[in-house]
């Protein structure tokens, strides 16, 4: 038999080796989709039933398609470089500069990502004399992305009042801004090369017939637009391989849609529908732990995973006073894994949201402790790292108002408001870039911004040199690092900024020149614009110092497909997992709950749980109950670390369980109650006073009630006991 489909069970070898056909791979966390989507693959090629340029692969983060690359790579012998794996983002961009002239963009079109989008919508704004009270910035963002994601442009979009319309009149307006300028941002890769395959019939027919195999992993989380990509290129009879899990289904918020599983079924006539129930990656306990908690959902296609592994250890719970108090328990724990000979970057310390990252970090920093945040403030979305980069992107592109507004005063060069006011003025009279409305400008701040133009001048002469060379030069020249130099705390930054010196060098040594795959076109742009385009779509997956023996920081979204030996689920209260947005309606709270049920199923061997009493997030000290999902693991499975308080629903303690603060005893105003203190309420039951105003008959209290909510209560009136 062919060793690569040694140690399948049953059904995965037969999802392995299903002939051409289209198929859906409906299983749990852990049951071996990533590993038979990659062995499918590398069966397909050597057995010779398709060419590796016949395979498209689509993965969900960059790191996922790196490392089936790898994986690929040891299986095969082949080089596995020049093969469609990535995420559709990633596709979508090579389509594009592959096809740049019918996709209707300039050849080094630059990608905004979600911060640079905003920018430039705020940009519009302000040149259109639009109230950004009304339109705030952020939600037109958002809602233009969930236009585009649905493949609406804005003379499709249906509108029924004044405000409705002004805002798809915002949405065309940006789009032209956005074509002006030469940049797309990450919904329009998608819609664009939706729309350049759609209306391109023999660029479609091309790629219809050249991927006669197309695999989707974490198919649950595709949005609608993906899902009619994925239709449109397999619609010259390639076949359709899909893996997902419908409880692992996170990203409704974004748009995604379960519905694409049952869709897909139907629409292709999917003969072959396999389940894997075993799992190969936790042991008994956590498995039944991830298995409860889902069990709480109504809405489930339904299956149960089993493994052969014994029930490992038991779920170590952990309840703490403060934040604080929790991550320096984490350090503590993690050094006495350390010295049990646990490495470090098989551990992972996970969040429900990225403002939780800063307790940890600060206890890991203060500790010595190696470690790595995937996500959160992203290498590429650091400050200094996007000044470089702006740089970098007017030599690609001087039209590109978005890098140029970004830097044509950093560092500083005495270019005031005012001249970039009448800057703006002249490019909107003339309908061009603001760099190309420059000497339009008259008086002192034109020969200003006349020397900015000779630096972008200067800058463009260098592009000849190699990548690594130019970004150095352009840092140079730019005054960034005698900007940094000067600054009082700028050696991170300046660090930084070699860093990304480095990041170009290591691009360049590793993605080569790509299209060694007979591409139709040789046209894939330079290295500069591959790199650029890179440092917009990697998010932040490659950091300095990756390789080393870190330990794992990530929000549970991030940690979707990855597993760890040891596993820290942080912050587990009710309002912040499951988060308070989503806590009042039950569809919310189902995805809160497959959140919850992704981030158990990433343990191996241990699995710890941990919440706080009191957290301090956006600069507010929260009074918490605990999560909610804390009392859906079944006790027989669950060691408390710490004295198990609280009898039934919520556990809370009344006594502070780590001493390293000491607790504080606010009193609320003299009414008898405490902040902090539980009570208890006839009609909404158990909860923790969490703050407390006025005194007398005035007094009042605000209790969180979990299940009931938060709520105001008039001592006076509302009979309230100590619990
Ligand atoms: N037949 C098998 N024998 C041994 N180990 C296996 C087998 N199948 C899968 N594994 C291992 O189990 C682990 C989980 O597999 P994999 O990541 O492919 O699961 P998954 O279904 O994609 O999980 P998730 O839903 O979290 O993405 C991996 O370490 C994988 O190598
Ligand atoms: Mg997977």
């Amino acid at each position: 038999m062919n060793p690569l489909l040694d140690h399948l069970n049953a059904p995965q070898l037969a999802a392995v080796t299903l002939p051409p056909a289209h198929a859906l791979i409906l299983a749990g966390a852990g049951s071996g989709k990533t590993r038979v989507l990659t062995t499918r693959i590398a069966w397909l090629i050597s057995t010779g039933q398709v060419a590796p340029p016949g395979v498209l692969a689509v993965t969900f983060t960059n790191k996922a398609a790196k490392e089936m690359q790898t994986r690929l790579a040891a299986m095969l012998p082949i080089n596995v470089k020049g093969m469609w794996i990535g995420t559709f983002h990633g596709l979508c961009n090579r389509l594009l500069r592959a096809h740049y002239r019918d996709a209707g963009l300039p050849q080094l079109f630059q990608i905004l990502d979600s911060a640079d989008q905003q920018a430039s919508v705020k940009r519009l704004l302000k040149s259109l004399n639009v109230d950004d009270e009304k339109f705030p910035p952020r939600e037109l963002c958002h809602f233009i992305n969930a236009q585009k994601e649905q493949g609406l442009r804005a003379a499709a979009v249906e509108a029924y009042d004044d405000w409705a319309r002004k805002r798809v009149a915002l949405y065309e307006a940006y789009e032209a801004q956005c074509q002006r300028e030469g940049v797309v941002d990450f919904a329009e890769l998608l819609l664009r090369s939706y729309e350049l395959l759609e209306r391109n019939e023999p660029l479609r027919r091309h790629y219809q017939e050249r991927f006669r195999h197309i695999l989707v992993d974490e198919f649950q989380d595709t949005n609608k637009l993906q899902y009619r990509w994925l239709k449109l290129l397999a619609g010259g009879g390639a076949n359709l391989f899909c893996v997902g899990d419908d409880d692992q289904s996170i990203y409704a918020f974004r748009g995604a849609d379960v519905g694409n599983m049952a869709d897909f079924e139907r629409e292709f006539k999917v003969q072959n529908l396999i389940r894997l129930e075993q799992n190969y990656r936790s042991e008994g306990n956590i498995l039944d732990a991830a298995n409860a908690i889902i069990r709480n959902n109504p809405t489930r296609l339904g299956k149960n995973l089993w493994t052969e592994a014994g029930s490992g250890e038991p779920i170590r719970i952990y309840e703490s006073y403060s934040d604080g108090d929790e991550a320096r328990w984490i350090v503590e724990e993690i050094k006495a894994l350390s010295r049990d000979g646990h490495a470090r970057a098989e551990i992972a310390l996970l969040y429900r949201s990225n403002a939780q990252s800063r307790a940890l970090e600060h206890a890991l920093f203060n500790a010595g402790l190696p470690y790595r945040v995937y996500g959160g403030l992203r290498f590429f979305e650091r400050a200094e790292i996007k000044h470089a980069l702006a740089y970098l992107r007017l030599i690609a592109n001087t039209d590109d108002d978005t890098a140029f507004a970004r830097v044509v005063n950093f560092p500083a060069r005495g270019i005031g408001a005012r001249s970039l006011e009448n800057l703006q003025d002249a490019a909107k009279a003339a309908n061009s870039s603001l760099h190309a409305a420059i000497p339009q400008v008259a008086g002192a701040g034109g020969v200003k911004l006349a020397g900015f133009a000779q630096l972008i001048v200067k800058l463009h002469e260098a592009a000849h040199l190699p990548l690594p060379e130019l970004v150095d030069h352009v840092i140079e020249l730019s005054g960034l690092r005698a900007h940094y130099k000067n600054e009082k705390e700028g050696q991170e930054r300046l660090d930084n900024l070699d860093e990304l010196i480095n990041a170009a060098a290591s691009f360049v040594a590793e993605e080569g020149t790509p299209n060694q795959d007979g591409e139709i076109t040789g046209e894939f742009g330079n290295d500069l614009s591959s790199f650029l385009a890179h440092a917009s779509l990697e998010a932040g997956e490659h950091q300095a110092g990756e390789g080393d023996d870190a330990l794992q920081l990530m929000t549970v979204h991030s940690a979707k497909g990855l597993e760890f030996n040891v596993v820290f689920i942080s912050g587990l209260e009710d309002g912040l997992f499951p988060h308070e947005n989503s806590m009042s309606e039950d569809k919310g709270l189902e995805e809160e709950r497959r959140l919850m049920y992704v981030a158990v199923t990433r343990a191996r061997q241990r699995l710890y749980l941990s919440f706080a009493q009191t957290r301090m997030l956006h600069g507010q000290t929260r009074y918490n109950l605990p999560s909610r999902f804390l009392d859906e693991v079944p006790e027989e499975l669950v060691k408390w670390l710490t004295p198990r308080a609280g009898k039934g629903g919520f556990a809370v303690s009344s006594a502070p369980t780590y001493p390293a603060t000491p607790r504080r005893s606010e009193s609320s105003g003299g009414s008898g109650f405490r902040i902090g203190q539980s009570v208890m309420h006839a009609k909404f039951g158990l909860g923790v006073i969490v703050n407390a105003e006025g005194s007398g008959t005035d007094a009042r209290v605000q209790v969180n009630f979990g299940h009931a909510g938060m709520k105001w209560l008039a001592l006076s009136v509302a009979k309230l006991e100590a619990a």
